[in-house]
């Protein structure tokens, strides 16, 4: 996820001066400097320089790292985290008193500047601040303002949702196989079908179940189709599945 906002960012015109990134592995470290260009220093030296700090560790790392950088956040430095779960009390109370938090459920379209992210303010975070890490994520796709009770809820839906397509997708695909399709014929059908279908919903602005019922005529294959698909309760198992998500992202921080 932090290659894919350094990406972004360079992408939408950031210069490179302006972004320092951190990375413990030394080969790692090597490789994006000679993909990007970008300076790599330690936790501790980036957050002594840096305005604008992004936090996109797991968030079991989030602890040992606000640990390393607390004495380097100064009272006017920003401070993002990407990390699911993690609460702006969370990085409030591991932070000097009255820094300014962000959190962020990022996801992974960003790569492709299709992402969206919803972001929260902390209780010392000013409009201004919250504004400016909006800005730094639209570089990646859409930003949404959202009441910090609703994260988790993002989490499941637009965090951990590329994940629930893509498994619909190999799904439809190891079916096109059974169907006796070639793979690489099926998977084409597919990318297709579904890049057509998301741009209907989006382009269209109706109803999901208006186009649904466009596409099922009285008898038909859809019809079986989508009759088998409520035999095996898929439309509970996504809210059963969700819900799940929704409370492992509140765990996290406890982790
Ligand atoms: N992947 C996704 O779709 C999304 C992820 N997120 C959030 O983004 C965060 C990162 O996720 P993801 O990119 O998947 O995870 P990764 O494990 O791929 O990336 C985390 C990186 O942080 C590094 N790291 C851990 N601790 C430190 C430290 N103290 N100092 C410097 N680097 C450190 C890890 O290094 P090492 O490899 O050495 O352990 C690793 O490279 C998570 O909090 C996740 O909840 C949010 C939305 C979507
Ligand atoms: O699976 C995870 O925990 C992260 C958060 C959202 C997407 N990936």
């Amino acid at each position: 996820m932090g290659e894919t906002l350094l990406s972004g960012l360079l992408r939408s015109g950031h210069p490179v001066d302006g972004l320092v990134i951190t990375e413990r592995r030394a080969d790692r470290a090597a490789e994006l400097t000679e993909k990007y260009g970008v300076r790599v220093l330690d936790n501790a030296e980036a957050a002594a320089l840096a305005d604008t700090l992004l936090l996109v560790v797991k968030p079991q790392d989030m602890g040992a790292l606000l640990a390393e950088i607390h004495d380097e956040v100064a009272e006017d430095n920003l401070v993002v985290s990407l990390a699911a779960g993690i609460t702006t009390t969370f990085l409030e109370s591991r932070l000097p008193a009255g820094r300014a938090v962000v959190r962020v459920m990022p996801n992974t379209p960003a790569l492709v500047d299709q992402g969206m992210a919803a972001v929260s303010a902390g209780s010392h975070c000013s409009p201004a601040q919250l504004q400016q890490a909006q800005t730094l994520l639209a570089a990646t796709g859409k930003v949404v303002d959202v009441p910090e009770k609703l994260q988790d809820a993002v989490t499941a839906i637009s965090g951990s949702g590329p994940a629930y397509i893509f498994y619909v997708v190999e799904a439809m695909i190891e079916a096109g196989v059974v169907l006796g399709m070639p793979r690489t014929t099926a998977t084409e059908l597919v990318v297709q079908t579904l890049f057509g279908a998301a741009t209907m919903i989006k382009e269209t602005g109706q109803h999901p179940t208006v186009l649904r019922e466009q596409v099922t005529s009285p008898g038909g294959t859809t019809a079986a189709a989508l009759r088998t698909l409520d035999d095996h309760k898929v439309r509970a198992a996504f809210i059963t599945a969700m819900e799940a998500a929704a409370r492992r992202s509140a765990e996290l921080a406890g982790d």
